[in-house]
């Protein structure tokens, strides 16, 4: 997914994809003294235990990953994993006990308060909540002002913000102002804003969760359509599966400030790395998640070769109609090549699943 769009500029780096984002041994630890945790065999203690010995918490501990330019990376756990330490720590909004974090060309565990500020002016953009939007001013102002803090002239920051406020719809609402928007427009703005100064990066944090349930559903089809548009790297915090699933190319799972799982939709629901993922994910619907590849069967020299070809990424409640409706299994094809072959009956025990009582259904436990 890292499409770009005519109206997209180049950013800093002259990519108009976004910046990659390195992730190494990141730690916070809150409290008195923390920095001298880290390497003591105090630093392998439960959070509990650790909080009771020393009165610190860890927030994030030993945090390690990488996001590809343009990928939609999803930080997903459950309330107190770590989440929002985490994505604050990135742009060091909290400071890191330790650790390196890049992204793109800057080492920003390493930068100066003046390039920090440039970093958070230019390249990475934070989305919200609660919108944080000036409700003094018009919508096409609130939209501009990280443009104004720049330096930007009026004309053309208000031109910039005119071409961004289309882009998230809200043509026709320039000069409304923010206590006039329900909480969908307003989240508009919110993006629009983040937009607004052409960055490399747009972190997201639980911006929807205040939503209501139709709301919210519109604005990750909004995210999901500006990423095709803009092609940004992003980084979405959630605390709720399906969210994660539906906006993710890959999602990170934390509890208690740990990373559990890193791995596509498809591997997290089809191969839960323990018992809590696996709790998680017991209630999707394994059909709208699972592709060919987790269904398939080696193929045999005495199948039918007449079959349906899919890909192995196909997903299972995509391929199941013309699947079903064929006399012959579904042929599995990755460049030229057959890799597998899909029984009526493999297809039918995941959609029946679905029926079945969570956690019963094939790949409940840890196939890969
Ligand atoms: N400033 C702080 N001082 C001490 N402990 C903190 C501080 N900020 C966060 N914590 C602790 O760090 C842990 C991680 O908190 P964090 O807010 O990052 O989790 P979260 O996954 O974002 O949760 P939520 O979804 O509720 O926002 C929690 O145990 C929290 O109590």
């Amino acid at each position: 997914m890292t499409a770009t769009d005519a109206r997209t500029t180049p950013d800093a780096t002259g990519r108009a994809g976004g910046a990659g984002l390195e992730v190494r041994d990141l730690w916070k630890i809150f409290g008195p003294r923390a920095d001298k945790i880290i390497g003591t065999p105090d630093a392998e203690l439960s959070r509990a235990d650790l909080k009771a010995k020393t009165g610190c918490v860890v927030g994030v501990k030993d945090v390690s990953f990488d996001v590809a330019p343009g990928e939609v990376f999803v930080v997903m756990g459950l309330s107190g994993s770590g989440k929002s330490t985490l994505v604050r720590c990135l742009t060091r909004l909290i400071e890191p006990t330790h650790g390196t974090v890049r992204i793109g060309d800057d080492e920003v565990t390493s930068c100066s308060e003046s390039q920090l500020r440039e970093l958070r002016r230019h390249q990475v953009s934070m989305v919200f909540q609660h919108f944080g939007l000036l409700p003094h001013k018009q919508v096409i102002d609130n939209v501009a002002y990280g443009l104004e803090v720049r330096g930007m002239s009026k004309k053309e920051r208000r031109a910039k913000a005119g071409e961004v406020v289309d882009l998230v719809g809200l043509s026709g609402y320039e000069t409304s102002y923010p206590d006039q928007l329900s909480g969908g427009m307003q989240q508009r703005v919110g993006l629009a804003r983040a937009l607004a100064g052409d960055p490399s990066m747009l972190l997201f944090d639980e911006p929807f969760s205040a939503l209501d349930p139709l709301i919210r559903r519109d604005m990750q089809n909004e995210v999901i359509r500006l990423h095709r548009e803009v092609g940004k790297t992003m980084v979405f915090i959630t605390h709720d599966l399906a969210e994660a699933l539906k906006l993710g190319d890959r999602i990170m799972i934390l509890r208690d400030g740990e990373v559990v799982q890193i791995g596509t939709p498809d591997e997290v629901v089809g191969a839960p790395a323990d018992d809590y993922v696996a709790d998680f994910t017991s209630d999707v619907p394994r059909s709208h998640v699972l592709t060919l590849k987790w269904v398939m069967r080696p193929p045999r020299p005495d199948d039918s070769s007449e079959g349906p070809v899919m890909s192995s990424s196909t997903i299972v409640r995509e391929a199941a109609q013309a699947a079903l409706a064929s006399d012959h299994p579904v042929r599995v094809v990755d460049d030229g090549e057959l890799v597998g072959i899909v029984d009526d009956d493999a297809i039918l025990r995941v959609v029946v699943a679905e029926q079945a009582p969570p956690g019963t259904g094939p790949g409940a436990g840890g196939h890969r």
